[in-house]
Order: structure tokens, then C-alpha cells, then sequence
């Protein structure tokens, strides 16, 4: 079953064309991953989904809803979430903190106390809980990130590098995360340079570039795929 539809969505900045009548289908309990070149249109396909940014024609459905028109709330709540690049974590809060603001519209009580311990673990953070957000490492502030991300737990969780700026071990773990996430059911969409990464978590990859639908397979139908090779040349990503 298809959980996230878009439907030959455009998008123009002025004279830009960065979304250029993409379709796009994410299957209920896939993880998918989007590659492409810097300024490809990743980001911007993200808000669009999101409800950050309207599309200027085209159509986003959700569970067999269209949810074009609908503000971003409304799609949270129906069951949307996203972890953008930068962290968007209270530096001046706890660890701890940080997920009961992110819980406690849904917990109270005992029942909050006892999904924070299983966050906490989740995100191997058990030993950083008091410590001020602001004082962990980049890592471990994105890994946070991901915790307040999936505490509504979102049916499709997006996440806009999740990787960057990480090492390699930091990345593998969180790969393994992501991969926990959707054995538990989560549908994961993410945008990824790190190709160990695609290759660690991602069941389809779709190529953007120049905000068109490239290419879309699975990773090795990808890194075989001589014309996905060209886009990349010159990009420091590659
Ligand atoms: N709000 C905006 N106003 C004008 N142009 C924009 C806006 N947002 C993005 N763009 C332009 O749209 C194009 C696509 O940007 P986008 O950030 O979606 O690409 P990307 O694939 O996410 O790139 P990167 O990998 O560098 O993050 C770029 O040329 C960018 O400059």
C-alpha cells in the first residue's frame, strides 16, 4: 500500500524550476532514500511535503488522503514528522527535558517516565539524561533530534541528512536506529550523501537532479547506473 503520494508536483522560487513534475510513490513500511547533487531540490521537496512550502500544481497524498492544502500541523497530526539538518534541540535544557517537552502532549505521569527510559536507551543516551542538550556532541544532539522527531511515533518519518557531520561509527548507529524504527513499522524517507549509509538502511533509492525525478532502484541498480555517475562528477559529495 502506498502511504506517501506525490503527484507531478512543481515548485517555482522566481524563474527557478526546483521541482519539476515530480512523482513520486513511498510504500507503507519502506525506508527510501534521496539522493542527489547539491541543490537538486531535496530540501525543497521535503518542505513541500511537509507543509513548509505549497507547490505551485501537483498533488501530496497521505494515506489516501490529499493533504495538499493542509497546513503543517494538520499533517503532523496525521501522522508526519521531520528531523531537519540543524539541530533543533533546547541546548539550555536537560536531555530528559528535551523528550518530555516532546512527549507530553501524548504522556503524563508514569507512563512518561517509563517512554523516556525507553528513549533514552533507544537512543543510547541513557548516560547524557541530565546533561545540558548544548553540551553534547554533535552526534548525540542529532540522535536527540531523532528521539523529539519519532515521540509522536509518525507513521513516516522524514529526515533531511540525518548523518552529516557524523563519523563513520556514529553513522552505522545510526543506520541501526533507523533500521529498529521501521522493523517496528516506521516508513522512513531519507535524504542521505553518505552512500554507506544508503547502503546500510535504504530498500529503494530515488536520484534528483535538477529537481526531476532521475533515476530510482534499488542501491546497487544505482551505483551501476552510468548516467547517476556523471550527475555527481564534480560534486564534492561524491
Ligand atoms: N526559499 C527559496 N527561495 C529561492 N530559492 C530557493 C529557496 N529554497 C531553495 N532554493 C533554491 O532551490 C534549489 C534547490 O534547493 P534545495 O535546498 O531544495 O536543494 P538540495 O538538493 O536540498 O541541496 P543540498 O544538497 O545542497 O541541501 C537551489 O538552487 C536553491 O538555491
Amino acid at each position: 500500500m502506498a502511504l506517501l503520494q506525490l503527484r507531478d508536483l512543481n515548485k517555482h522560487f522566481g524563474g527557478l524550476h526546483v521541482t519539476n513534475s515530480v512523482n513520486l510513490v513511498l510504500e507503507q513500511g519502506e525506508i527510501h532514500c534521496l539522493i542527489g547533487p547539491n541543490g537538486a531540490g531535496k530540501s525543497t521537496l521535503f518542505r513541500l511535503i511537509l507543509g513548509e512550502h505549497h507547490p505551485g500544481s501537483g498533488q501530496i497524498w497521505f494515506a489516501d488522503e490529499d493533504i495538499t492544502a493542509l497546513k503543517s500541523f494538520a499533517r503532523i497530526r496525521r501522522g508526519l514528522s521531520v528531523k531537519f539538518q540543524v539541530p533543533g534541540v533546547f541546548k539550555s535544557l536537560s536531555v530528559r527535558q528535551n523528550l518530555e517537552i516532546a512527549l507530553q502532549s501524548r504522556l503524563h505521569g508514569a507512563a512518561l517516565d517509563k517512554e523516556i527510559e525507553g528513549l533514552l536507551a533507544f537512543l543510547n543516551l541513557e548516560a547524557e539524561q541530565a546533561q545540558l542538550a548544548g553540551n553534547l556532541s554533535h552526534g548525540q544532539k542529532q540522535w536527540l533530534e531523532i528521539g523529539m522527531a519519532i515521540s509522536l511515533k509518525p507513521r513516516l518519518l522524514l529526515l533531511d541528512e540525518p548523518t552529516a557531520g557524523m563519523s563513520p561509527e556514529e553513522t552505522h548507529l545510526t543506520g541501526e536506529m533507523v533500521r529498529r524504527l521501521n522493523a517496528a513499522g516506521m516508513t522512513v524517507l531519507a535524504i542521505e550523501h553518505d552512500m554507506a549509509f544508503v547502503r546500510q538502511v535504504a530498500q529503494r533509492v530515488t536520484v534528483l537532479h535538477l529537481g526531476q525525478v532521475f533515476a530510482q532502484g534499488s542501491i546497487d541498480e544505482i551505483v551501476a547506473d552510468e548516467r547517476v555517475a556523471a550527475i555527481y562528477l564534480g560534486q564534492a559529495h561524491a
